[in-house]
């Protein structure tokens, strides 16, 4: 679809950062100037963000030859973020990751976020990216983009002192040590990445057969461009809290896990109750886990700890005594789009053998409906193509989509009424050979 009448789209670059802060606050109100948010300053793949412009007549300027010279003025935009690496079940692949999406409150409802869109997905495949994901603002945004909701987290709220169950054999935690710093990219970005990157492919800590990845989908690492910024703590955004300070656990000199957490203080009449805000919790194996969970829920002078982005099998739920102490609420969390069902399908890995022809159904990308025959031996490498074969189940790309990252089984989005058996028994080995044994997630927002 072509933007609508008066709208065109232009490249985007350093330059215009005061021009896109001024749309993000728009788009996302916030209470820091344009001074401020100037001063902080943007880190972005610039080559893969677009705007959209609208021209009018300059009110302020001279006519020219009775013609008022024309202004154009930044009304819209989107990036995506290059994720080279993006952990799918058993592999890792390049994804687009769709971001800043932001139209202006003058000019929403128009069709600009719907042009937008097809300017990504043809992006997305230029790029050779057969899979979009993102973070939706709202959740009933993207579904009618064919994005489904592929993975979900836990938000949690444990009160100081939770009691964690003791484990069964040795696992490692009593020689750990821990270190608690003041967080800065310069100190701590490798040792984050490092940690980061073990959890993400190995979070059992023991490896798939055939080289398959037993890893977490959706966990993808920061590239450098954008840890900088993450892991920098601008005073205008901390809401009354503390610097950040990182927790490190290590094991004979090796970091283990580590969190990236802050205090905010609290003082009632009955004495201290304040908060550890946890933004980022990531561990390696059990001893480690329960290191760090000690030490989140025993800091002088708090009341609880609470932390976000959590995957739903997170560690967290297994060492506590009582679970029902973590008062889990449940989020969206990662939203995918198939843009290239064939070879999306071949790129990931499948728990179970596999031999099925999908029926996909792709109103967006019309050229995408048809049947898909998939084939996988368990964990091994898959193949999968167009076929004429009638297909064992229909669905459609959104549903494909919820079941990517192998945390939403075919069988769950059946019971919806989204996944139609046509084959007997086709339903219940698609649903094994899709999910995967660890839940998906994406530690931090992008
Ligand atoms: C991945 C991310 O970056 S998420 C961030 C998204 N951005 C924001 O939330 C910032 C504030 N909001 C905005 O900037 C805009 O309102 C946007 C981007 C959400 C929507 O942009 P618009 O140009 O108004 O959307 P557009 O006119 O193309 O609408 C397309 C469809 O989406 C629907 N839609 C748009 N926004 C919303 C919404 N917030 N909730 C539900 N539906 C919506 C429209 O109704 C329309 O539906 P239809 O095709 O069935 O009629």
């Amino acid at each position: 679809m072509s933007f609508p009448a008066g709208y065109r789209t232009r490249p985007l670059g350093p330059e215009d950062q005061r021009e896109v802060l001024s749309l993000d606050s728009w788009g996302f109100p916030t209470g820091t100037d344009l001074e401020t948010l100037a001063e902080i300053g943007l880190e972005l793949h610039w080559d893969r963000y677009v705007g959209v412009v609208t021209d009018t007549a300059d009110p302020d300027a001279v006519p020219i030859d009775g013609a008022r010279p024309v202004r154009s003025e930044l009304v819209a935009m989107h990036g995506s973020r290059p994720f080279a690496q993006f952990p799918v079940p058993g592999a890792e692949i390049a994804v687009g990751g769709l971001t800043w999406v932001i139209v202006h409150p003058q000019h929403r409802r128009r069709g600009i976020l719907r042009a937008m869109i097809d300017h990504h997905f043809a992006a997305c495949r230029e790029r050779g990216e057969a899979v979009s994901a993102l973070f939706a603002a709202e959740a009933t945004i993207y579904g009618r983009f064919g994005y489904g909701l592929a993975a979900n987290d836990l938000r949690v709220t444990v009160p100081r002192g939770a009691a964690l169950r003791p484990a069964l054999t040795d696992d490692g935690a009593a020689s750990c040590t821990v270190r608690i710093e003041e967080l800065s990219f310069e100190r701590h970005g490798a040792l984050i990445d490092a940690v980061s990157t073990e959890a993400s492919r190995r979070p059992l800590g023991v490896d798939a057969p055939h080289e398959a990845l037993l890893n977490r989908p959706g966990s993808v690492r920061y590239d450098a461009l954008t840890g900088r910024r993450r892991l920098s703590d601008p005073v205008a955004f901390r809401e009354g809290k503390e610097s950040n300070r990182i927790v490190i656990v290590e094991r004979d000199g090796e970091p283990r896990a580590f969190a990236i957490m802050r205090r905010e203080s609290r003082w009632e009449v009955a004495g201290p109750r304040g908060v550890v805000h946890v933004s980022e919790a990531v561990v390696t194996d059990p001893g480690s886990a329960r290191v760090l969970w000690t030490t989140l829920l025993d800091l002088d002078l708090m009341a609880e700890t609470q932390a976000a982005f959590l995957p739903e099998d997170d560690v967290l739920l297994e060492l506590l005594v009582d679970p029902r102490t973590a008062q889990a609420r449940r989020a969206d969390n990662l939203w995918v789009r198939v843009v290239d069902p064939a070879a999306a399908l071949a790129q990931r890995r499948y728990a179970a053998p596999l031999d099925v022809v999908l029926h996909v159904q792709d109103a967006v990308l019309p050229e995408n409906t048809g049947a898909y025959r998939v084939t996988a031996g368990a964990f091994e490498p898959a193949t999968a193509a167009r076929t004429d074969a009638s297909p064992d189940l229909s669905l459609d790309v959104r549903t494909l989509g919820s079941a990517y990252l192998g945390g939403v089984t075919l069988a769950q989005l059946a019971l919806g009424g989204h996944v139609v058996e046509h084959t007997p028994g086709a339903l219940a080995t698609a649903s094994a050979a899709f999910a995967w044994p660890v839940a998906p997630v994406c530690p931090w927002v992008f």
